[in-house]
């Protein structure tokens, strides 16, 4: 199985990248079950028994709120028409955030669900976090700072030292290259990184270039990358690998088409930088397909 981001959410369980609705529905139950108590108020009671507080009264019961701040390609995936009709029948209600207004003078939410990165931002949220302890934010950008560097993300996992594990469980080889492609050839003899080459964007913050990877298939084109990049070495992995999507205690694992494998024969015969974008999509799902045991899972 090839060790994805994904399982360092699942390990780190201080950041997430996947299972928003999920998460959302947990967090949810939670603050319902006095899980994230409001501040001054024993963790104990339920939303119903504190009342007062940000969701609106729906048949004596209180919803709640929560305030989403996305890009406007993750309200498309995210924000479904179905998801928002599941959650309105659960008392969950979905608000966007104005990002050109105070967040403080929005809501009040129970809950603030965002997917943004950089500076201001991430200012914008600390201060609030500050200001309403009440509200759960989700993620805190403390939290989930390190799984915007891909070279810090699987951290957690190589942490763990699972080698001795039944089956294996490990993270490729890797190495960050910030500036100067012309050093990499040298650099990735240096470092002991075997060809073919993964190559990903240094930062994985949603947006379409993060996502933008390469495979390369020889040292002379190693030059050609574009840094910052974290260079890693190709896992065989029989062309499927599975997404592990954890929130709480639910699990959910799918399986995804992805590269093939590259034999020493096919290394031998290609030359070049080959990008790959979105290789393991939802779009490729091997669900139901029929697949050797071997690679099945
Ligand atoms: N070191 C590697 N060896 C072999 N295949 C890899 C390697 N790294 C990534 N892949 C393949 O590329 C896919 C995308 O990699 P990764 O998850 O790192 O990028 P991503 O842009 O964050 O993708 P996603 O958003 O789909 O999670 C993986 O699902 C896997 O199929
Ligand atoms: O649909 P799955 O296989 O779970 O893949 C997700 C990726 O793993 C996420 O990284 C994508 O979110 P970001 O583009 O915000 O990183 C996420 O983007 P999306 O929410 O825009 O669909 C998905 O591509």
């Amino acid at each position: 199985m090839l060790v994805k981001e994904e399982v360092v959410v699942v390990v780190g369980r201080n950041g997430v990248r996947e299972g928003g609705e999920e998460r959302v529905a947990a967090a949810a139950r939670g603050r319902r079950e006095g899980v994230f108590p409001r501040a001054g108020v024993p963790a104990c009671l339920s939303a119903e028994e504190i009342g007062g507080g940000a969701g609106s009264e729906r048949g004596g019961r209180k919803s709640v709120v929560v305030g989403y701040a996305l890009t406007s390609k993750k309200t498309k995936s995210f924000l479904q028409p179905k998801l928002e009709g599941l959650a309105r029948n659960k008392g969950i209600l979905f608000v966007a955030i104005d990002q050109n207004r105070p967040l403080s003078e929005q809501g009040p939410f129970d809950i603030v669900l965002h997917k943004l990165s950089g500076k201001e931002w991430r200012q914008i949220l600390e201060d609030y976090r500050q200001s309403h302890p009440e509200v759960t934010v989700l993620d805190p950008p403390d939290a989930i700072q390190h799984l915007h560097n891909r070279q810090y993300m699987l951290q957690e996992v190589a942490d763990m030292n699972f080698s001795d594990s039944h089956g294996k469980v490990g993270v490729p080889r890797q190495l960050v290259v910030k500036r100067d492609a012309s050093c990499i050839p040298d650099a990735v003899s240096r470092a002991g990184l075997r060809l073919p080459i993964v190559a990903k964007p240094l930062v994985a913050d949603g947006s379409a270039k993060s996502h933008e990877l390469s495979l390369a298939y020889d040292r002379y084109s190693l030059q050609k990358l574009e840094p910052p990049l974290v260079l890693q070495e190709f896992v065989n992995h029989g062309g499927v690998m599975f997404k592990v999507y954890i929130v709480g205690e639910a699990i959910k694992v799918v399986r995804r088409f992805s590269l093939p494998n590259v034999s020493r024969k096919e290394l031998s015969k290609n030359a070049g930088v080959f990008p790959f974008p979105r290789v393991s999509c939802a779009a490729a799902s091997a669900d139901e397909a029929d697949l050797d045991p071997s690679v099945a899972g």
